[in-house]
């Protein structure tokens, strides 16, 4: 497929999300519609409460998530399991053998929601990764340290010394995704390193620096993990998603979470931008000026880096100015999407 761009109208190859919170029940189901709607697939996120860490529980939640896809509406899960400590190399092997599991997660013990059955050290899992690296199972990490003493602004970085480089170093063939970059320090890792680590980026950090958590008050639908960063990250960000490299593919780490556990005084991380997804990436792609750089970063550096066909089809976004719901149903609940009750310029047709 070929990009046809004018000023007022962008079409490119469906679109696929490499990194996705579709949670569960009713939650899933409110959500599901949204990505289906924006994408052909999506990398579905395993930190379910419990969470997902056997091919038979990743089986389970695939058919939940289609039994949730309304009538007509045509959409992948690609599934991965959540590592433990005590992830044992066969479950890998019966990961693959399933055909739908697409990748294992890291979530360091305490990094982020639902990680408290993550890994306390990776030393622990070095068989498991062994085996990962054997039959080409992608690892992705959520590439934040939990050290207290470590600055919540700067764990991304001390992650590529303490975890990625000894990581690499030991396993130099295993395919690594690098997730929800947010710095300069990790564009620049993932620049540097070999064809086989590759990082998501969200709309989110692409359009915004921190400034944006405090703007007039503070303001918890900003709020996600790892956190915003400095505007020069933020123009890192920009440079690695719009440069063209294969390294780099969209990814939204849309998390939806109620609105009562966000307005709340202990908010939780994370930011729902599953409803408007591709219209906050072609905002961000408009404004650096390389709206002919979207197509291949959302559409083809994904697929090609998990050995996945890219897909057939098309959609087309248009330049037109359009009012986003302040909140949208979650199961009994409601969820805010970023930048809700707001206008936004690009709208899916
Ligand atoms: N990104 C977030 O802030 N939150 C995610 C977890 C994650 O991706 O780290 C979530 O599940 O809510
Ligand atoms: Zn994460
Ligand atoms: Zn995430």
């Amino acid at each position: 497929m070929s990009t046809s761009s004018s000023a007022n109208s962008l079409t490119i190859t469906r679109p696929d999300d490499w990194h996705l919170h579709l949670r569960d029940g009713a939650a899933l189901a409110s959500v599901l519609p949204h990505s289906a709607r924006q994408f052909a697939r999506a990398i579905v996120m395993p930190n379910l409460k419990p969470p997902v860490t056997t091919t038979a529980q990743a089986a389970a939640y695939r058919e939940r998530i289609l039994a949730a896809l309304p009538p007509g509406m045509d959409f992948e899960p690609l599934m991965t399991l959540y590592l433990t400590d005590n992830t044992p190399p066969d479950e890998i092997r019966r990961a693959k053998d399933s055909g739908f599991i697409h990748a294992v997660k890291l979530y360091p013990a305490g990094a982020t929601t639902n990680s408290d059955a993550g890994v306390t050290a990776l030393s622990k899992c070095y068989k498991t990764l062994e085996a990962m690296q054997e039959i080409g199972m992608p690892f992705l990490v959520h590439g934040e340290v939990t050290d207290p003493v470590v600055d919540i602004f700067d764990r991304e970085a001390v992650f590529i010394e303490r975890v990625m480089q000894p990581l690499r170093r030991d396993m130099p063939a295993l395919k690594v995704v690098f997730e929800h970059i947010t710095t300069k320090d990790a564009a620049q890792y993932v620049s540097a390193a070999d064809g086989h680590v590759a990082a998501t980026i969200t709309a989110h950090h692409l359009l915004y620096n921190r400034n944006e958590i405090f703007k007039g008050g503070i303001r918890p639908h900003y709020y996600c993990l790892p956190v915003l960063k400095r505007e020069e990250h933020r123009q890192a960000l920009v440079q690695a998603a719009t440069s063209g490299s294969p390294k780099f593919f969209l990814g939204t780490d849309s998390a939806p979470h109620p609105k009562g556990l966000k307005e709340h005084a202990c908010g939780c991380a994370g930011c729902y931008t599953a409803l408007h997804a591709m219209e906050l990436y072609a905002q961000a792609f408009d404004q650096a000026g390389a709206l002919d750089k979207l197509e291949a970063f959302a559409s083809f550096h994904g697929p090609d880096f998990y050995g996945l066909p890219r897909n057939a089809g098309t959609i087309t976004l248009q330049r037109e100015t359009w009012t986003l719901p302040a909140e949208v149903p979650l199961g009994e609940a409601s969820v805010v999407p970023l930048n809700g009750g707001e206008s936004i310029g690009w709208k899916l047709a």
